[in-house]
């Protein structure tokens, strides 16, 4: 619904001033016992009493966008909230940058907090971050992926005994009885405060909670994964990182995290004689594994798996059981080329196994299925594709090369006004019949067998082009790309998904970063950033029209034809 005509523009969108308000209202009605019930289910209530015993809820934070940071705090006073100063928030601004591919200095990020009292009748507080999205600046498919995913909510402890001893158990339990897993963290030496984020696997959509203190606690942020205090420790980490791959790849082929998710769950002897293994490696392969935070100790003895562990069951929702075997098997070997590749600008992988990845995947139909159900293993990152994009006035969706179907199907299934065309390779096709039958879309997908370097089904009124040209250099991607712009209506809309590589090099991390070491050793491809992937849509005839966030660092790059 639009404003009327020649209304002004709300300053602040209705969803930012709604998010505030529950923000505002979640802190009212909360303390710190019902905060930690909430985010913390699994802790047991003598569990939660300690960590009550030791931290306090302090804060809710969230992130809004209104037109300018100097109207925010007339439009909080509006909504009974009395903000102090506003300070600008380098940090968030540099997770954004990173996120979107843009630069930080394009960006301009605020912070400012304001009292509220909680359930309990102790000073609280919201916390609100907000980026300035003036109208016409090209941010709002920014502040729409924000408003979707939340990244920036958290809600935040402070730790009241600023001990390292303290902070270390209350990491320890959040982490292991809590069920969370660690998020980065860091000092803030403007406040000299230690801040520590964990993910939660709460189902009331807090998934994010910070544990603040007073203080730098060096080695509790060491051990959280945020820094690289001791060189000759993180370099050893970094160096036998061929040995974590293995050893996630063996609990995979043991099918270790199937075996310690039941009831009663078996004694490590148990597991040996289930698995066929020598019970004194397969105690002593669970202990490395436990440091590397896919199993934990269960208290008689056994171990059980963490949140990640669980991704291991053959049978969890889009299980990585079949990655962790692709990771430990044939790219394990492709891998040890890297050297080579680096070297000669050729692909280890075909220097490896004589064939090209594709090529060598579709001879074997074992391997091509163990690929098909590794990519389902990351088809999260399409979830808000079937909202995020107006597909209301579109009639026919086309995915060049679909894979195994999984983003049309999600696409058809959520829009049953849409026809589909899937075209893949012949070998590929069948699974995705299969994706599509599942979803009960298979009547509406026409699945056409062929190549895309050839010929693109013409005449659809939405493209998708998901994960092809990361696999492919700049002239094959504009080889595809040409093909395309035959084929692709000028009313019609491009949508390609990808991971971006962040503009800036000291961004932050990113999985595309690896990702892009991936696509050069084994298939002779790349990451690219969106303003690289700007320039070949252009070369190509199409022009980006935006960028949009998906899940697991992936993003949503919109297009349209320009000639
Ligand atoms: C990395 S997968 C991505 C699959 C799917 N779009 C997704 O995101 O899950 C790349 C796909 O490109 C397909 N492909 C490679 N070369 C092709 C060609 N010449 N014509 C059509 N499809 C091709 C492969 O079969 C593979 O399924």
């Amino acid at each position: 619904m639009g404003n009327p005509p020649g209304a002004a523009q709300p300053r602040l969108h209705p969803h930012d001033l709604d998010r505030i308000r529950r923000a505002a209202a979640f802190v009212a009605a909360n303390d710190t016992g019902t905060v930690l019930a909430d985010l913390l289910p699994g802790l047991a209530p003598a569990e939660r009493d300690a960590v009550a015993a030791h931290s306090r809820f302090t804060h809710a934070a969230v992130l809004v966008f209104p037109h300018s940071l100097g109207d925010l705090h007339a439009l909080l006073l509006a909504e009974g909230l009395e903000a102090g100063p506003i300070a600008p928030s380098t940090v968030v601004r540099a997770r954004l940058a990173r996120r979107y591919g843009r630069s930080a200095d394009s960006l301009e990020v605020g912070i400012l907090r304001a009292p509220v009292t909680a359930a309990d009748g102790s000073p609280c507080e919201i916390e609100i971050f907000a980026l300035a999205v003036p109208p016409g600046s090209g941010l709002d498919t920014l502040a729409a992926g924000e408003r979707a995913h939340d990244h920036e909510a958290h809600l935040a402890l402070e730790v009241t005994t600023p001990d390292p001893v303290v902070l270390a158990g209350l990491r320890a339990t959040l982490l292991d009885r809590g069920r969370t897993t660690a998020d980065g963290g860091g000092h803030n030496a403007h406040e000299d405060t230690t801040v520590l984020y964990f993910r939660t696997g709460a189902e009331s959509g807090h998934r994010r909670l910070e544990l603040n203190t007073s203080g730098h606690h060096a080695g509790v942020l060491a051990a959280h994964g945020s820094t690289g205090d001791r060189p000759a420790d993180r370099l050893l980490h970094l160096m036998t990182g061929a040995w974590a791959t293995q050893a996630v790849a063996v609990a995979a082929e043991l099918r270790l995290a199937d075996h310690l998710d039941t009831a009663p769950r078996p004694t490590t002897e148990r597991l040996a004689e289930l698995t066929g293994t020598h019970p004194d490696r397969l105690r002593r392969l669970l202990r490395y594994l436990t440091e590397l935070g896919v199993f934990a100790p269960d208290g008689t003895g056994s171990h059980r798996p963490t949140e990640p562990g669980r991704l291991l069951r053959t049978d969890a929702d889009r299980s990585l059981h079949p990655l962790a075997l692709l990771y430990g098997g044939p790219f394990y070997r492709s891998f040890g080329a890297l050297g080579y590749a680096v070297r000669t600008g050729r692909d280890a992988f075909e220097h490896t196994y004589g064939a090209h990845h594709f090529a060598h995947f579709a001879a074997d139909s074992q391997l091509a299925d163990l690929f098909d159900r590794s990519m389902a293993a990351s088809t999260q990152m399409f979830d808000p594709i079937a909202e995020l994009v107006d597909f209301g006035a579109a009639r026919v969706v086309v995915d060049v090369a679909g894979g195994n179907g999984a983003l049309i199907s999600g696409v058809l299934a959520a829009h049953p006004h849409l026809e589909g065309v899937l075209l893949e390779r012949p070998h590929v096709v069948e699974a995705a019949r299969e994706t599509l039958t599942k979803a009960g879309c298979a009547d509406r997908c026409r699945l056409v067998a062929g190549d895309f370097t050839e010929e693109v089904p013409a005449g659809g009124d939405v493209y998708l082009l998901s994960r092809v040209l990361h696999d492919w250099d700049d002239r094959q991607c504009l080889a595809i790309l040409r093909r395309l712009a035959e084929a692709v209506p000028e009313h019609a809309e491009l949508l390609v998904v990808e991971r971006l590589l962040p503009a800036e090099e000291d961004a932050g991390p990113s999985l595309a970063v690896p990702w892009d070491v991936h696509m050069l050793c084994n298939v002779g491809g790349r990451e690219r950033t969106a303003e690289h992937y700007g320039r070949l849509f252009a070369e190509a005839g199409f022009e980006l029209t935006g960028v949009a966030e998906l899940p697991l660092d992936g993003a949503l790059l919109a297009a349209r034809r320009t000639r």
